[in-house]
């Protein structure tokens, strides 16, 4: 059987119909305008990309976004003072610094700085403990797309056992919280893990993230497990032409694909999720500011 493809571009679109829904009402009742700021520290293409990405559908949902673009050499200082003043308007409901910063700025420093309600990304230290401690907080985008994609598909995840191949803080620890959070048996397993494909194999649902193009193989998962491939590499695709590249995950799709019960493509699987559930958490944020209803399904 041919493993069912979750479509994350599709559902992306679904949960930014919701958010933009929720948008119209907050503006139209309250008088409103969720905004979300996102700042950009030096010229990395692929970063200009995201960003990009990011404040054009902003706009589409109908909330304000603010970009600012920072040089690359520029001091702590400067970006931390940027940051007090994005806390300190009430226009800003939402706040992105996007990573990975430059080598010179202290990355724990600079998202510590930024004020935990407007912490959209959810990588404040606050809350980290929030959510690991079951506690209503900002949720990580990425984790949280997942988690929508694997509730939709399954239902309810109580019992599965769950592993997830990497431990970043920003995707592999609030995963893992997340689905405990849902009663799944969690494993963390990292490039450390001893007879990786041995545990691979033992789970309902694998999340891959480790950023290693293609890492794991379909031998690796169990017949009719559940696979959510978070990778996103660009890898050359010589095939294509010359000095052509092409992205592929962290799985390799095609013989996962031919046992997983279901699988997230790479494009058009976690990444679109990413963005969507940023945009949810903006308007999460901007509501528990006002002290209004949150929106339902939108968060954790
Ligand atoms: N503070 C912070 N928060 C982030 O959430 C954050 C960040 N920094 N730094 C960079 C990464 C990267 N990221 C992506 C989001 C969506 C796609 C996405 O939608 N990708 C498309 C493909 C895009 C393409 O074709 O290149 C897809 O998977 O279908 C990719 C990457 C968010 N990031």
């Amino acid at each position: 059987m041919a493993a069912t493809i979750i479509d994350g571009k599709a559902f992306a679109a679904t949960v930014r119909e919701k958010v933009a829904a929720h948008v119209t009402r907050i503006k139209e009742e309250n008088g409103i305008t969720p905004g979300l700021a996102v700042v950009l520290v030096g010229e990395d293409p692929a970063s200009q990309v995201y960003v990009r990405s990011k404040g054009k559908q902003t706009v589409e949902v109908g909330m304000n976004s603010y970009e600012y673009k920072m040089d690359v050499d520029t001091s702590e200082e400067d970006l931390l003072a940027v940051i007090d003043k994005l806390n300190n308007d009430p226009a800003v409901h939402g706040i992105l610094v996007q990573l990975p910063l430059p080598g010179h700025l202290n990355e724990d420093l600079i998202i510590n700085s930024i004020s935990p309600a407007k912490d959209v990304d959810g990588f404040h230290i606050s809350n980290v403990g929030l959510l690991g401690t079951g506690q209503k907080s900002m949720v990580p985008c990425t984790p949280l797309g997942c988690l929508m994609m694997l509730r939709d598909h399954h239902g309810s995840l109580s019992g599965m056992d769950a592993v997830v191949v990497g431990r970043s803080n920003i995707v592999g620890k609030p995963m893992a919280q997340l689905l405990l959070g849902d009663s799944c048996t969690v494993t963390i397993a990292h490039s450390r893990t001893k007879d990786l494909p041995d545990v691979v194999r033992r789970a309902d649902i694998v999340v891959a993230a480790v950023g290693r193009p293609e890492m794991v193989p379909g031998g690796w998962i169990k017949e009719g497990a559940t696979v959510i491939d978070v990778g996103i590499n660009r890898i050359d695709a010589p095939e294509k032409g010359e000095g052509k590249t092409r992205l592929v995950g962290d799985v390799h799709y095609e013989s996962a694909a031919a046992v997983a019960g279901a699988i997230t493509p790479v494009p058009g699987g976690v990444g679109p999720m990413t963005i969507a559930c940023l945009l949810a958490n903006t308007v999460t944020a901007c509501c528990r500011a006002n002290g209004l209803a949150e929106p339902e399904g939108l968060t954790a």
